[in-house]
């Protein structure tokens, strides 16, 4: 596959297939804007027109994409909020409604967790990944659904989530959570139809964000090898699709998921923690290992 940039240079020229104003003076809000998938959403709805508001724990990180924007004169609000406090997101989104007006999409980007074998993660731990991927996620999808209706205003919403159909070795309790917002995304999807509210989940492979650094060197050396297309990918392919789901012309799209994963769902095999001798690649050991 084609090498795409990573520097903020690169995400200025990166190709774009989607059309020219797309999303002009749409409000955006993109939680996790200020690194990876989440700054490669912010940079594509502000080159498509877009007011974009982003969120994030680390002032740096926010303090990083508003100077590149103010230099490029995109407007954009950025503001600390950790999406596991109900009170942060409250005053998130009032923070965007008094600059912007009312977020017209919400892509439920910010995430992650720790690679752990399952037997080893302790009950603060699980809280800890549980509260960030699915009740954060879920405080945001739930706090501009209630915004959107009090309005009488439609709107969307993108969760990023992660390909893990055949759940994932290492990070258990990041899956559950994942499985949880895709149910609960199925669920709103049909409650809040009737107000004009679509909501839909990307599901991502392996991404090349600065995000992998927290795994395992070992397992992030078998990462590339893990789907049929033998590649990770680029958050500006998360990016465009994130850029398709949240346009009208995904609007009889719904309560789906769009996984993207270079097929890693269809054949592959990934640990994101070492991985143990009985799953060994060679025959011998593996053998060696049950016997
Ligand atoms: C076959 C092919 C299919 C392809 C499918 C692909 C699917 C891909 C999925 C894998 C790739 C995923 C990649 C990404 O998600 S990249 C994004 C990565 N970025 C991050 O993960 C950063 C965000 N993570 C965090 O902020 C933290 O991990 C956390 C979610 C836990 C939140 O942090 P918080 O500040 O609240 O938590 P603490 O640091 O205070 O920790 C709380 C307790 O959690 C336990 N813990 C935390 N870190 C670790 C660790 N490294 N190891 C073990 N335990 C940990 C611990 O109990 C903490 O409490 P204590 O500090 O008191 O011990
Ligand atoms: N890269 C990959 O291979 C994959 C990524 N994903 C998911 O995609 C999303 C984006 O990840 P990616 O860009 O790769 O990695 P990053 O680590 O770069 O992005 C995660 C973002 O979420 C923010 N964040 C994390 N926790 C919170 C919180 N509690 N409140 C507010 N913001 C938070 C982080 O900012 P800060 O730390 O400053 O709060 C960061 O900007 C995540 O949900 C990730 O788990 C899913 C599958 C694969």
């Amino acid at each position: 596959m084609t090498a795409l940039p990573v520097s903020e240079a690169g995400l200025d020229d990166a190709p774009m297939t989607l059309a020219d104003g797309l999303f002009r003076d749409r409000v955006v809000l993109v939680s996790g804007g200020g690194s990876g998938i989440g700054k490669a959403t912010a940079w594509m709805m502000a080159r498509l027109g877009a007011k974009v508001a982003i969120c994030g724990r680390t002032a740096e990180r926010l303090l990083g994409v508003e100077t590149a924007f103010r230099d490029r004169g995109w407007p954009l609000l950025a503001q600390t909020c950790d999406i596991r406090d109900e009170q942060a997101v409250e005053s998130l989104f009032d923070a965007v409604e008094a600059r912007f007006g009312l977020p017209n999409i919400l892509v439920n980007n910010a995430g992650g967790q720790f690679a752990l074998a399952a037997d080893k993660i302790t009950p603060k731990g699980w809280r800890a990944v549980i509260e960030t991927n699915l009740t954060g996620t879920w405080l945001m999808m739930q706090t501009a659904a209630q915004r959107w209706i009090a309005a009488s205003r439609g709107g969307v919403v993108v969760n990023v989530t992660a390909a893990n159909e055949r759940g994932m070795p290492g990070i258990a309790h990041s899956s559950a959570a994942r499985a949880g917002v895709v149910n609960a995304s199925r669920t709103a999807a049909v409650e809040w139809a009737p107000y004009g509210i679509r909501i839909n989940c990307l599901a991502p492979g392996l991404v090349d964000s600065g995000g992998l650094s927290v795994y395992p060197p070992e397992a992030r050396a078998g990462f590339h090898r893990a789907n049929p297309q033998r590649s990770v990918g680029h958050p500006w392919d998360m990016a465009q699709i994130i850029g398709f789901l949240a346009s009208d012309s995904a609007r009889y799209v719904t309560g789906a998921t769009l996984t993207a994963d270079g097929g890693g769902a269809l054949w592959g095999d990934l640990w994101t923690i070492e991985r143990p001798v009985f799953f060994s690649d060679t025959q011998q050991e593996a053998a060696d290992h049950v016997s």
